[in-house]
């Protein structure tokens, strides 16, 4: 997803510092030409959102509006008080309603602002609600900025802020996003930066996710984001929203500082309500599940429920490794003490584990971010750190994983000095259910296909007296003997047009393509039994000819009945007439039950060995290929390079796996890294090919997140000055 996309999306408003809409006002230039003065006829008593966002409007409460009209439907959030009598503390977050306008009356002049509020610090808790490009779901999250104040952070982060979308359930693109927003005070003034994923350690709860939101840039003057703020109303309207376009505070004065949320362009008005809607729909997730699966239902025709139930995306990510420590023994009466310094310990593993109890990918709708502990820093006295903690991600059997990473290690085998820990490979993982049962029950909704399984396993469905009870396939095992057991699918039912999408069936069609045996449950209580199972056949054959021609048992189902009873003789000529036998359960009372296991089971054997040539997916779920694909990356060769070259920039950067590892693991504050390091330059060639290319004095090599500037010596041709890239990376030492 584009940043445009997202600002298309819903948010048409920006966040502006108070200097910029002051000097706005004054007639001077904001930091946008768009801003418009503060000072502006008064809002009507409650600003009705449609001038905002199209909604009705009534709880402006929480964070107040201030100074906008209507036709502009420019709006200020307006900070809240700080706690009396402690100018410098941020209030506790407010309850709704406290909080009042300003600027209501008319004329009134914004420094006339009751001085108490004055001393304002900032918004806290600000509820956000992001979506991603046409996303039906939208995010929450949190804004907790605080207040910033002058020397007292040190260029540290003074707020932060962290959007999660929720993501498209279904489709393209990146489903999840998570961003966090810190807040720096620079020497010129805040800057608001986004943090990419890589910047985030293992306490932060969040990833950030979304390489397209152009968040990276280290370029903190021109510093970037695209971030959504949304207030909610008690009645879970959306109130209020804002999307965060270059945060800039320049203000001298942290008084000043101050966020102005305006209305930019009211074209996008349209746009907007209909985000708003799915702002709606998302306030209500939760306490009225109901009421969002029939929406989603009527878009697609199925509840997401089913749409999702096989596929996933989740995000993981091994734990750092932690860094290893130099460190040397000095005793007393040791002359010369050894080495002691301790190895950093191992990040954890995230591994993938089969929970028999789960039969759906459901829960990963939910939760998707799975992150491995940090391994603990070495210590001295050869004490290692500790191992991070493992993370296991349950899955139910049949998930087939595959990962989409692109790794940014590479190898290091390089005598050690004191390493950094190596980072986790984090990657995306594509789960698929694919169900491993050997016998699928298909048949009418309401047939009795649930009763079926649960007569002849141990599996526990939900049996009703009303269609579509079955939503997802339930799965129970059979078992004939010690060492004959099948696995028996129960689908939901299928109905005329399932071929079509109609009805939940479809849904599953392709998991029976798995079987090897259908067992077709026909009602014998309904109207038309002979019917029903040619409707239903007939679904089978329009969805896949490899259907119909699956072995297949026909059980006639409800016999206690009398009006199945009565039906049953006229059932078993027609299809023996089609040189077919068919069976008659009670499923309920288990009458007949266990002739259709025998029967099923036989054909089973049989099939079994042509079934393993079928289905091809059963070669697919060898997980192996994603650890496989980390230790590829892992041995890839330091001598493996390319060498890109910016001539506009005199920039040249090696892109390899093996040595772009190498940097990120190697600890610059130790000198000794340095020799190492262009050792290793020139080891594997990377010397020699810029001078080739005809690298020039002064050019900058680039390799991983290093950067350095090229230094023809004649003697030491390796000679190297280290320079940062990046003000906040702790890892690049300052050499001269
Ligand atoms: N009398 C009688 N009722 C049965 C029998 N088998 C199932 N039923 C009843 O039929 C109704 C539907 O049974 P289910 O097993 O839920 O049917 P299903 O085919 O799984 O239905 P869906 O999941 O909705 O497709 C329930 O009320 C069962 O108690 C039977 O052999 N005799
Ligand atoms: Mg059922």
């Amino acid at each position: 997803m584009a940043p445009a996309a997202v600002a298309a999306a819903a948010f048409p408003f920006r966040l502006f510092s108070d200097e910029a809409a002051r000097r706005t006002a004054k007639g001077g230039r904001g930091k946008r030409g768009s801003a418009r003065p503060v000072k502006s006829p008064p809002l009507p008593p409650a600003l009705s959102s449609a001038n905002v966002i199209g909604r009705s409007a009534t709880t402006f409460t929480r964070l107040p509006l201030r100074d906008a009209a209507p036709e502009s439907a420019e709006v200020t959030l307006e900070r809240f008080p700080t706690a009396p009598g402690n100018p410098e503390r941020a209030a506790p977050a407010l309850p709704r309603g406290i909080v009042q306008r300003l600027g209501v009356e008319e004329d009134k002049d914004e420094e006339e602002v009751d001085p108490a509020r004055r001393g304002a610090t900032a918004v806290r808790r600000l509820h956000l609600r992001d979506t991603t490009g046409g996303g039906e779901r939208a995010a929450i999250g949190q804004f907790d900025a605080r207040a910033a104040r002058r020397g007292l952070n040190n260029g540290r982060a003074i707020s932060r802020q962290m959007v999660e979308h929720p993501g498209d359930d279904d489709e393209e693109e990146e489903e999840f996003v998570v961003t966090r927003l810190d807040i720096f005070e620079g020497s010129k003034g805040r800057k608001a930066r986004a943090v990419p994923p890589e910047e985030l350690d293992e306490d932060d709860g969040a990833v950030v996710f979304d390489p397209d939101y152009g968040l990276d840039s280290d370029d903190e003057e021109e510093e970037e984001f695209v971030t959504a703020a949304n207030e909610w109303s008690p009645a879970g309207d959306a109130i209020a929203s804002a999307k965060l376009d270059e945060l800039e505070y320049d203000g001298e004065d942290d008084d000043d500082a101050e966020v102005v949320v305006y209305h930019p362009d009211d074209d996008e008005e349209e746009e907007e309500e209909e985000e708003v809607g799915v702002f709606e729909g998302s306030a209500n997730d939760g306490d009225d599940d109901g009421e969002e699966a029939e929406e989603e239902m009527k878009e697609k025709g199925v509840p997401a429920v089913m749409r999702c139930f096989d596929t996933a995306r989740i995000y993981s990510k091994a734990g750092d490794g932690g860094n290893g420590v130099v460190a040397f023994r000095r005793e007393k009466y040791v002359p010369h003490g050894g080495p002691s310094g301790g190895d950093g310990g191992r990040g954890g593993n995230v591994y993938v584990e089969v929970d028999g109890d789960m039969n759906s990918l459901l829960p990963f709708r939910k939760s998707l971010h799975y992150r491995a502990g940090r391994g603990a820093h070495g210590q001295g006295s050869q004490m290692a750190g500790a191992k991070g903690e493992d993370v296991v991600v349950k899955v139910p059997p049949g998930t087939v994983v595959r990962g989409n990473a692109a790794f940014k290690t590479g190898t290091n085998k390089v005598p050690r000095i004191a390493e950094k820990g190596e980072k986790g490979p984090e990657m995306w993982l594509d789960l698929e259910l694919k169900l491993v049962a050997d016998v699928g029950i298909v048949g009418a909704p309401n047939a009795g296909k649930s009763t079926l399984l649960s007569a002849i396993s141990a599996a526990k469905p939900t049996i009703a007296n009303y269609p579509f009870t079955t939503l997802l396939p339930n799965l129970g095992v059979v078992s004939l003997d010690f060492d004959a057991t099948m696995v028996v699918a129960d689908l939901p039912g299928l109905l005329e047009g399932a071929h079509r999408g109609y009805g939940l069936g479809h849904e599953f069609l392709r998991h029976s393509e798995r079987c090897s045996v259908l067992v077709h449950v026909v009602d014998g209580s309904g109207e038309q039994p002979e019917y029903e199972y040619e409707a239903v056949r007939l679904e089978l054959e329009l969805f896949s000819p490899a259907l119909v021609d699956k072995p297949y048992i026909v059980v006639y189902n409800k016999m206690d009945l009398p009006e199945a009873s009565d039906r049953w003789n006229s059932f078993r000529e027609k299809l023996q007439a089609q040189g077919f036998e068919p069976y008659c359960t009670s499923a309920l009372n288990r009458q007949g039950t266990q002739d259709v296991v025998y029967a099923a089971y036989k054909i089973l054997q049989k099939e079994r060995q042509r079934v393993k040539e079928v289905e091809e997916w059963n070669n697919t779920q060898n997980l192996n290929h994603v650890a496989d694909a980390i230790k590829r990356e892992r041995s890839s060769a330091m001598n493996d390079f390319e060498i890109v070259h910016d001539k506009g920039a005199n920039t040249w950067t090696v892109v390899g796996a093996g040595i772009e590892r190498f940097v990120q693991m190697t600890n610059w504050d130790y000198t000794e890294s340095l020799k190492r390091f262009q050792h290793v330059l020139e080891a594997c060639g990377v010397n020699k090919t810029l001078v080739k290319l005809g690298v020039k004095e002064g050019d900058t090599v680039v390799i991983g997140e290093m950067g350095m500037f090229w230094n023809e010596e004649p003697k030491r041709v390796a000679a190297r000055t280290m320079i940062s890239r990046d003000d906040d990376a702790v890892r690049w030492p300052k050499f001269s």
